[in-house]
């Protein structure tokens, strides 16, 4: 068995519109790398992290909180420590505290021999979740652990349903270099809606996921709106209007909050239509003066790869 493993853990859009809190998938080009080695040492540190700055101390990281969730688990001799080279800017939106979290127990799980399943590290990741969001969330951790799109049915016990990913379908995202903390953004959300906008929402996650099922573009089209969340959270991202605009006119079968922001996402079929729905991103934000990136990505219906 091997004593250090090096992973590549991927940047995920959560919510996917109209699924707040249970529907997710899973980006390809972007992604943190995390190295964990076998220690003499009981417990778990971290010993470097580079990139941005985040806390060494596993009790403050969401990928230390995971990994002690697991150990508290298993009766071992021996510790585990990390390094963690981040690339996904923490508040981002794309899922950069779960790709801390869910990497930390997927290369924890790899190097014991697997001894957990995925639904289990997804207990487990949920832990560290909580510590950057203030409550315990897996529709980001379970499209990192399982790939593609996923559906989390339940959270207590965890089951979570995977999703096809039609080939076609491409992400664009535009990430605006503002930070939005996910438990700042929960904050601004009613705590009840009306039934209305609950029976509009719920029937756009069915025809969602009945048009990945299908290969279904019009439908997945028709289904990508979010009545219940967006309406609240869309004046904490500047632009947020015109970015989704704009890509439905460059051919975006559909555009929203990716996560709890800043980040947009749209999906598109083919990659040519998510270039220019790309283009058509920057084309808005570049007028504004807010420092900005971009991407285009094809569904990593893997999740974490061992590199
Ligand atoms: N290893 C880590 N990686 C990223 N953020 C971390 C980590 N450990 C602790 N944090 C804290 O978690 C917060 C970022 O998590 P948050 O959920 O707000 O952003 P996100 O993961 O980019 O967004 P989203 O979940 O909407 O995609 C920051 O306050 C950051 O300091
Ligand atoms: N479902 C979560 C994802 C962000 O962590 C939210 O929108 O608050």
């Amino acid at each position: 068995m091997r004593n250090e493993i090096k992973i590549f853990s991927p940047a995920t859009v959560a919510n996917v519109s109209c699924g707040f809190d249970v529907l997710g998938f899973c980006l390809d080009t972007i992604g943190d790398e995390i190295v964990v080695r076998k220690s003499k040492e009981k417990g778990f540190r971290i010993t470097r992290i580079e990139g941005f700055e985040l806390p060494l101390n596993p009790l403050e990281n969401v990928a230390g909180v995971a990994a002690l969730a697991l150990l508290n688990d298993i009766n071992l001799d021996f510790g585990f420590e990390m390094e963690i080279y981040k690339k996904i800017k923490p508040g981002s939106g794309i899922g950069s505290s779960s790709a801390s979290a869910s990497g930390s127990v997927f290369a924890i799980n790899e190097l014991l021999g697997r001894p957990y399943t995925r639904h289990q590290l997804t207990h487990f990741a949920m832990k560290g979740e909580a510590l950057a969001s203030g409550i315990e969330h897996a529709d980001n951790i379970a499209p990192a652990l399982f790939g593609g799109f996923t559906l989390v049915k339940s959270n207590a016990p965890i089951q979570v349903l995977e999703l096809p990913s039609p080939k076609a379908l491409y992400a664009t995202l535009i990430h605006p270099e503002i930070e939005i903390k996910t438990s700042d953004s929960r904050a601004v959300l009613p705590k009840q809606i009306p039934l209305q906008l609950a029976i509009t929402q719920w029937a756009n996650v069915g025809s969602l996921v009945h048009a990945l099922h299908t290969n279904d573009y019009q439908l997945l089209s028709s289904a990508l709106q979010d009545v219940v969340i967006e309406p609240y959270r869309k004046g904490l991202i500047p632009h947020f209007d015109s970015i989704k605009k704009q890509s439905v006119l460059a051919g975006a079968l559909g555009c929203g909050i990716s996560g709890s922001g800043p980040s947009i996402f749209a999906l598109s079929e083919g990659l040519a239509t998510a270039k220019s729905v790309e283009k058509s991103m920057r084309d808005v934000y570049s007028k504004s003066g807010i420092p900005f990136n971009t991407y285009v990505s094809k569904i990593n219906s893997k999740g974490i790869k061992i590199l």
